[in-house]
């Protein structure tokens, strides 16, 4: 886990060969959907994983079959909340859960218009209410503009305050990890990297594309 020195609270796992090749083969254009919605799934399960090293933990006294002994509690794990951002995050979430396995799942539905406008039309939200001592998991694999999840927690936010909200994604641009900052300082960020810009377009470079599309096949007009 290494921590991005230009913002606080942001994190990228390019020092894990294993995170490092799941990315590869999301990456790689000839990858299918079977195989990209694998991968999401594995990444999302790995990085649910690293995210339970930052969460408080409790010791506690247990006994085995032959004696009492200690064990380990990890209490932030009874209390989260995962939010999905469709489409592309449900096999992340899928990942996440296996970890993650007491969460309540909220799911809301973002979509970014075309450039240069980039508007967010959030048409679904479902959210638990959220407590003082949940940590919130915001899964969307694809950070670019920043946009989709400002108002995404924008919209999360008027459901309680949390102890920590955390984004979990597998690429951010920097131009998106800088605006999501700026409106939620308090928000933390697990990616599995950080790519180097943003296209004309919105997408992010080198990327993997749309994830939607790749996970799902591209949606077709009526
Ligand atoms: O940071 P932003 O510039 O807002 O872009 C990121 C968003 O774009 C993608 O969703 P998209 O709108 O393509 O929807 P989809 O998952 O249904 O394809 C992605 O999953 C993010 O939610
Ligand atoms: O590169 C990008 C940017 C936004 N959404 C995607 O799915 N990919
Ligand atoms: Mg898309």
């Amino acid at each position: 886990m290494i921590r991005d020195e230009r913002w606080t609270g942001v994190y990228h796992f390019e020092d894990s060969p294993f995170i490092m090749e799941i990315l590869t083969e999301l990456r790689d254009e000839r990858t299918g959907p079977i195989a990209f919605r694998k991968g999401l799934v594995k990444l999302g399960r790995y990085l649910a994983y690293e995210i339970t090293k930052t969460m408080e933990t409790e010791r506690i006294r247990i006994n085995t079959p032959l004696e009492e002994t200690d064990g380990v509690l990890i209490t932030d794990r009874r209390n989260v909340v995962i939010i999905t951002v469709l489409r592309a995050a449900i096999p992340l979430m899928e990942g996440l859960i296996k970890v993650l396995d007491h969460a309540r799942v909220g799911i809301v539905s973002a979509s970014r218009s075309k450039a240069p406008k980039f508007e967010i039309e959030m048409k679904y939200v479902k959210v638990p209410q959220i407590k003082e001592k949940d940590t919130v998991i915001i899964a969307d694999p694809m950070i670019a503009t920043g946009s989709t999840l400002i108002k995404v927690l924008d919209e999360v936010k008027k459901y309680g305050k949390a102890k920590r909200y955390v984004i979990v994604g597998v690429l951010a641009a920097p131009e998106g990890i800088s605006r999501i900052k700026e409106a939620h300082p308090d928000v933390e960020m697990f990616v599995a990297a950080i790519d180097r810009e943003l296209n004309e377009k919105g997408y992010i470079l080198p990327g993997l594309g749309d994830a939607g599309d790749r996970a799902f096949g591209a949606p077709s007009k009526v």
